[in-house]
């Protein structure tokens, strides 16, 4: 791992941990109702934070998953308008969120419409994903004929997550909770695929994560949602172009780019070359491309800024 840019420090605030591409911060008063979230400018591919970072990807991931909150009829993590919320530091404003603080499910509540990546890999191995049988057949990237719910078990920071039943998922947090997890995983999946379906993308899968919070109890929305960090989206002409070989036809959409250039110019061993600028312009552009498919609006976010 390419040691990660030290985040930012910020007034009001204490770093408490980093992801690859997101900074955690919490109030440096020492109230801990509250989180702030921050999307980094970085990006990462084949499990490696690359350099340079992008210019305005945090913001437009988190104007994306803002929107989608917006859209979603459930309670989620945004604090905003909160009377007692600790001040958006200037320096992050475009690209981070303070949030309620919520006591996290230490499930990964991923949602899959089509199968590759790790479903793919236990499917082929087991002819099943968390514990669900899946017909014989199935091709890497093919669309399910119903979206499936694959937990997994938030693995200690930085290591991969494991695929759990749902069964398993009911021992770690509760029966009750284990069902309306899955629920709401499924409900928004369903719906947001549609949505995006609508505007010729294709949601792949998506990653969903739930707390709740200490005061009321409820089950909350958390982190980001339906990001192209959090979610596989494909280009559906891409997807349906059957002339194109599978690397083409499932090319993330914002991501693609990347893995392309790095795989004509890494061997796989050692760091990364860092990306040359006309990479990370067209990277940019792809994610601009995506927010404005997806909402219909221009981002307001701008890179550089
Ligand atoms: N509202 C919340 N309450 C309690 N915990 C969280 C929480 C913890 N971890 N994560 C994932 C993550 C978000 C950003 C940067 C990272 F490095 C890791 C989210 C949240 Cl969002």
């Amino acid at each position: 791992m390419t040691n990660i840019a030290p985040a930012p420090a910020l007034p009001g605030w204490t770093h408490t941990y980093s992801g690859k591409v997101r900074d955690l911060y919490v109030p440096a008063n020492g109230d801990d109702r509250f989180l702030l979230v921050v999307a980094s400018n970085r990006v990462s591919a084949f499990d490696h934070v690359l350099e340079p970072p992008i210019p305005g990807k945090g913001g437009l991931l988190t104007e994306l998953s803002n929107w989608w909150f917006s859209r979603i009829p459930m309670p989620n993590h945004l604090a905003t308008g909160h009377p007692e919320a600790p001040a958006m530091p200037s320096e992050v404003a475009d690209r981070a969120v303070v949030s309620r603080r919520l006591e996290m499910y230490p499930v990964e509540c991923v949602v899959r419409g089509a199968l590759t990546g790790s479903g793919f890999a236990e499917y082929q191995r087991t002819g099943a994903v968390c514990g669900i049988p899946l017909p014989e057949g199935i091709e890497d990237g093919d669309l399910l004929d119903e979206p499936i719910y694959t937990p997994a078990y938030k693995a200690p920071l930085g290591e991969h997550d494991e695929n759990i039943t749902f069964e398993r998922s009911a021992e770690l947090v509760g029966p009750e909770v284990a069902a309306a997890l899955r629920e709401a995983s499924l409900r928004i999946f369903t719906e947001a695929r549609q949505l995006a379906a609508e505007r010729g993308v294709i949601l792949a899968d998506t990653k969903f994560e739930f707390g709740r919070d200490p005061e009321t109890g409820e089950l909350v929305l958390a982190d980001e949602v339906l990001t192209s960090d959090s979610s596989r989206y494909w280009d559906a002409s891409l997807y349906l172009d059957a002339a194109l070989d599978r690397s083409a036809r499932l090319a993330s959409f914002d991501k693609q780019i990347v893995r392309n250039w790095l795989a004509a110019h890494w061997d796989r061993t050692g760091e990364p070359p860092a990306l040359p600028a006309e990479i990370v312009s067209r990277t940019y552009d792809r994610y601009r491309e995506l927010f404005v498919r997806l909402t219909g609006t221009e981002p307001s976010a701008t890179p550089g800024a």
